[in-house]
């Protein structure tokens, strides 16, 4: 079953066709200009695709990159507007929301720190108890701490409320352990789209001594060369390998790094 189905083109984004169970985590991922707020928009029925089509079953919140807002709104009337622009609103949870991160109430918009501005989009975003959030660079203007409390209460919104989370980021190093699925995205196009630990057992790189070929069977990501050294990245699935060779599982992020070194 998907809550989220797509599959379309726009601009830049080319045939990107992905489906999302309920509940999942998914990092949209890839270099500046690769298609990450097109395609977030054109799920968000903000932008009409190209071709193709989009299908969200239930409630959908987006949070854009850029999270407009009226800045001369003092803090409770950002939550009042909320309740007031839609059919369903959880005051509550909105409200709980800046309190966790100590939004101060009595502030305009605009003289909020960015991270606090933030906060306020999220608090807005939950509040409409949507079915999937879908979030650009949420967090883009957090500190290292806020970033992982806002991540950790995400996930706990998510299995809380069964919620579906797409975000985009340029951290990959910080969507190990948050994400249960990958899209990366280069040119428009869907490099990987995958369960993020069935991606981490699949990649296994190799090191040994110089080779045109991979010591193991596989599609081969990425292979380097030095004068005396190979490296080989393989979706082989298996660390099993004949001495001098050595092999071992990658980081996400090298994961991410090496497809798109292989189409850079
Ligand atoms: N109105 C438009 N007409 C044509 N192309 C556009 C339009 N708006 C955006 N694009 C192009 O679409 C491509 C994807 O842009 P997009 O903002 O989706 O990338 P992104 O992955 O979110 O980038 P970043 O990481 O820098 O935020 C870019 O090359 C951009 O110039």
């Amino acid at each position: 079953m998907s809550v989220v189905a797509a599959e379309v083109s726009k601009w830049a984004v080319r045939d990107v066709s992905f489906e999302l169970p309920p509940g999942s985590v998914t990092a949209l991922v890839g270099a500046n200009g690769s298609g990450k707020s097109t395609l977030l928009n054109v799920l968000a029925g903000h932008l009409p695709p190209r071709s193709g089509h989009t299908s969200i079953a239930g409630r959908v919140a987006y949070v854009p990159q850029h999270k407009p807002m009226y800045k001369n709104f003092e803090v409770p009337d950002v939550l009042e507007f909320g309740r007031r622009m839609n059919t369903i609103w959880d005051h509550k949870r909105a409200d709980d929301w800046l309190t966790r991160f100590k939004v101060p109430r009595k502030l305009q918009v605009g003289d909020l720190s960015g991270g606090q501005r933030t906060h306020v989009t999220l608090a807005l975003a939950l509040g409409s108890r949507p079915d999937v959030l879908l979030l650009d660079e949420p967090m883009s203007e957090l500190d290292p701490l806020a970033r992982r409390k806002v991540m950790r209460e995400l996930l706990t919104e998510v299995s809380d409320n069964g919620m579906t989370l797409i975000f985009s980021t340029h951290v990959v190093a910080e969507i190990g352990g948050v994400a249960d699925r990958l899209l990366l995205l280069s040119g428009g196009r869907l490099l990987v789209d995958g369960d993020t630990d069935e991606l981490l057992e699949e990649h296994v790189l190799y090191t040994g001594p110089r080779d045109p070929e991979p010591p193991v069977e596989g599609p081969v990501v990425l292979a380097k060369h030095s004068q005396s050294q190979s490296q080989f990245l393989v979706r082989s699935g298996g660390t099993q390998v004949d001495e001098p060779w050595t092999a071992r599982y990658v980081t996400l992020e090298e994961l991410v790094v090496a497809h798109l070194e292989r189409v850079a």
